[in-house]
């Protein structure tokens, strides 16, 4: 969803623009660390990993373009707070850079890029892990035949990620395995990324999808039509607490109540051992404006409510570590999500301690 491409006028990044799916596939050119800051702050490219590897790719732009590379690092680490995976990604590439600044502009831009190209890759590399780990895990869970019935919520499929996604992709195996019976997804307001992307998504796979309202999803546990959900995470605190799109939490709730697996993926990179709790997770607020007036067809906004309406509009929410009974990472699956377990993959975390 991310491309590196080299031009007339020097290099520049082109990405899939998010926010005009599913009726327009665009590709945004971000020639410049402004233009890419923009680009995440309105979500045209957004989802966690995909978040980490567009700021790497921000650093090795500007040093490309012999800016300011210790500006830019600044700037596209503060565009968005609660993905721990964007600061992980920018300080990647700005340490080397920083490594190799004493051997020329030249050599120093070029180890940012490859330092880009490695998380990139590492990322499609983790995709793929954890779609296996996944639905084996799925299938441990739930061993009676006829397919698994999946509830997700906002999206984690190629959408963020270097490879097929997080949550998505283990849905993503399931089907190609034969045993998806269903992939329920959440819309996911205000910014409908469930209906807009993950929709978009399950029909291009081919997968046997329907979507729901968010404050539909309660009826579906109560009917007993939800076997498992899955979601992805943009911050994992040292105690296990799950920073995701907001809405998780209640599903959370819903889960622990009707005694329904809620399974976390998500790369060791989303990991952040410098963050101690869910309390200290900061969780970006939007403007209210997203709630007013939600995306329409083609981007503009439908106006919802009276003019001068007040909106809360929290990005994220937080879920407790004692609400999640898996976290599901390219090296493996760890529940419970507490104790010596987190303590011991926040130590093999390849993040650097970012708070
Ligand atoms: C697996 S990363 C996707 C993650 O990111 C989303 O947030 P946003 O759309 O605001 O970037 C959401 O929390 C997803 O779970």
């Amino acid at each position: 969803m991310i491309r590196w491409e080299e031009s007339p006028g020097g290099p520049v990044l082109t990405l899939l623009d998010q926010t005009r799916l599913p009726a327009e596939e665009v590709r945004l050119v971000c020639a410049d660390v402004p233009a890419l800051v923009r680009a995440i702050q309105t979500l045209a490219v957004r989802g966690a990993p995909l978040l980490g590897i567009a700021g790497a790719y921000g650093v090795a732009l500007a040093a490309a373009r012999g800016r300011d590379a210790e500006e830019a690092a600044t700037l596209l680490e503060r565009s968005r707070p609660t993905a721990v995976n964007l600061a992980y990604g920018v300080r990647l590439a700005a340490d080397a850079w920083r490594a190799s600044a004493g051997e020329g502009a030249e050599r120093a831009a070029g180890a940012a890029l490859a330092a880009a190209r490695e998380l990139h890759r590492r990322d499609a590399e983790a995709s793929s892990a954890m779609a296996g780990h996944g639905l084996a895990l799925l299938d441990e869970l739930l061993p009676g035949g006829g397919g698994h019935r999946i509830l997700t919520h906002c999206n984690t499929g190629a959408l963020v990620s270097g490879g097929e996604g997080t949550a998505f992709a283990v849905a993503l195996a399931a089907h190609r395995a034969g045993r998806l019976r269903g992939l329920w997804v959440d819309e996911t307001r205000p910014l409908l990324q469930g209906a807009r992307l993950t929709a978009y998504e399950a029909a291009r796979n081919g997968l046997p999808y329907t979507l729901l309202t968010d404050n539909a999803a309660g009826s579906l546990f109560t009917a007993g039509e939800v076997d498992a959900v899955l979601i992805g995470a943009d911050r994992i605190a040292a105690d296990g607490s799950v920073a995701n799109k907001v809405g998780s939490y209640p599903l959370a709730v819903l889960a622990k109540y009707h005694r329904v697996p809620f399974v976390v993926v998500a790369p060791t990179t989303t990991i952040d051992p410098g963050t101690a709790d869910g309390a200290s997770i900061v969780v970006e607020q939007r403007p209210g404006r997203e709630v007013t007036e939600p995306p329409g067809a083609l981007g503009e906004g439908l106006v919802v409510a009276p003019p001068g309406t007040r909106a809360y509009n929290p990005a994220f929410d937080v879920t407790p570590p004692e609400l999640v009974t898996a976290i599901v990472t390219e090296e493996g699956v760890l529940s419970p999500v507490t104790g010596d377990g987190i303590a011991a993959l926040c130590a093999r975390s390849r993040q650097v301690t970012i708070s």
